[in-house]
Order: C-alpha cells, then structure tokens, then sequence
C-alpha cells in the first residue's frame, strides 16, 4: 500500500464523515450475491462512482455502493485481483472503511465448498486462511501518515479472525460450519486436482476475495469476522460445470439466512 494512496482514501474517507456526519464503528464487506444484505440497515448510500479514489467494480452481483449511518458502513462491492486492480486497490474498500472510523470489520463472500461435509446453501465461519493469492496486499514500502507507519512491518497474523466473532456466531444459529478459506487468483475456477491440493492443504473452502482485505484489515488493527456462503461444491466435487450465475443466484437465495445472522452479530459487535 502506497502512502500517498492510503492518504487520499483517508481524505475521501473523511469527506464522507464531514458531509454525512457519520463515523460508524463497524465495517462490512458484501460478497457476491450477498448485496441485499445492505437493506437491512437505514443507511446513506454513497455510489462508488461519487468515491473517485476508489476503483469500479466490474463482476456480477457486485454493486458498487457505500451504505453508511452512525453504526456501520457497507461495501457493497469488493475489488479482486483478477479484475485487474492492483493490491492497493483490492484493499481500498479496507482503507475506506478505517478511514471512516470503523474498528472492526466483517468480511463475506460466496465460495465453494472443498469439505466433503459442506454442501451449497451452507454458512461456514472463516476460521483462518490461506493465501494463495501470490501476493500480499502489504508489499512495498510500509506506508505512513505523517511519518508515523501505519501498522508493523511484520504483522502477526497467528490469529486472524477473531475467535469470539465465531463463538457468538455459533451461539446465533447451531447449523453454521466453521473452516479455513483459501484464496486463489481466479478468474478461472479451479481443476478438481487443485481442490484435491487444497484439501490436502487443509481448505475446506475457496474463492478468489477476502484474504487481502482481512491481512490489511489486521495490519490496521481491526478485528475481523469471516463468513462464507458456500455456494457450489468445489471443482470435481459435485456433478455440475461451475457458473458464477449460480453463485450470484445461490447467495440471493441464502440472503434471509445470512441477513439474520449478520444482523445478530452486528448488534452484539456494536455493542461489545
Ligand atoms: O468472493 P466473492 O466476492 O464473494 O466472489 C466469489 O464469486 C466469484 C466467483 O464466482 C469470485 O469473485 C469469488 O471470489
Ligand atoms: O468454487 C469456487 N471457486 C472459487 N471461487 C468461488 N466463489 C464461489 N464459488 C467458488
């Protein structure tokens, strides 16, 4: 992350806070085909396209608005790196998000399933990860603002997700999995002898998102909250080719499931 970059999404960042009088709290990203989450929540909406730091969203199911009020404020629309944006911009929506004040971070995604126990329609908690991205969103000169660093050099990163994220999760609906989510570049899906890797890796989901907003979301000093919606068996698992269609169609389906759970952890992490 470059520093003049972080210090221009901070100016953004706070000319959202000055014209909407908000600093909320809590952050979220949305996955794909989790947008309808966002209308949950009374919120200003703020187009990316009215953000012009940020970069645009070009996937399906990914909508490209900012959804704030005093509590908590929504990216509705994740950069990957398969679009084509650099590290710095995949994160941007996690440098926005601090920027407007948030200390905690829930990041969502549509993902499929490596575990042979998990099928599609299932929540899994994201109990840690792996990136296999080839790159981290932290390489480069640590950025600085006003000659402090922004974060460590080194962050640890022995405990990503925070463990009473999970807990409560589990306390709010009994039938969540919990499991580790490897990320991969995309855009192609992977080859069933890649899930098989995977697995002998220890995933026990995949997709292409989350791992470099939560390393950065971490290296801010954010707590972060993982959940992914399985939404396909992984390459070789199931019977069928794998559509991004039906992942989009699969988590507008899951949505009401989601929009509840997240609404409990939501209010429980305001409030904590
Ligand atoms: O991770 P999110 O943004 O939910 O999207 C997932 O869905 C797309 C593939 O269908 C990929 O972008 C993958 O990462
Ligand atoms: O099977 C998948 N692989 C990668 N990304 C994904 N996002 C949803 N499903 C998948």
């Amino acid at each position: 992350m470059k520093s003049e970059f972080i210090a221009d999404v901070y100016h953004a960042a706070a000319e959202i806070s000055k014209t909407t009088g908000y600093r909320p709290k809590l952050g979220m990203i949305l996955g794909s085909g989790l947008s309808s989450l966002a209308e949950s929540y009374e919120c200003t909406k703020v187009p990316y396209g009215d953000i012009p730091v940020l970069p645009k969203p070009t996937v399906e199911g990914h909508r490209g608005e900012l959804y704030i009020n005093e509590d908590i404020a929504i990216c509705s629309g994740r950069f990957h790196y398969y679009e084509g944006h650099s590290p710095d911009n995949v994160v941007s929506t996690v440098a926005l998000l601090k920027g407007l004040g948030c200390e905690r971070l829930i990041v969502t995604n549509a993902a499929g399933g490596i575990n042979t126990g998990f099928s599609p329609g299932d929540i899994m908690i994201i109990e840690d990860h792996i990136n296999h991205l080839g790159f981290n969103p932290l390489m480069g000169p640590n950025p600085q603002i006003d000659g402090t660093d922004l974060g460590a050099r080194f962050p640890d990163m022995s405990r990503v997700y925070s463990p009473a994220f999970a807990a409560k999760a589990q306390e709010l609906d009994g039938d969540l999995k919990q499991g580790v989510y490897i990320a991969v570049t995309g855009p192609s899906y992977e080859t069933p002898a890649e899930i098989r890797a995977f697995s002998a890796m220890g995933a026990d989901a995949v997709g292409m998102s989350t791992v470099p907003e939560a390393i950065f979301a971490r290296y801010l000093g954010m707590e972060v909250g993982g959940l992914s919606l399985i939404t396909n068996f992984a390459a070789g698992l199931g019977h069928e080719e794998l559509h991004h269609d039906e992942v989009v169609e699969i988590g507008r389906k899951a949505a009401d499931r989601m929009k509840k759970l997240v609404a409990g952890l939501v209010d429980w992490w305001l409030k904590e």
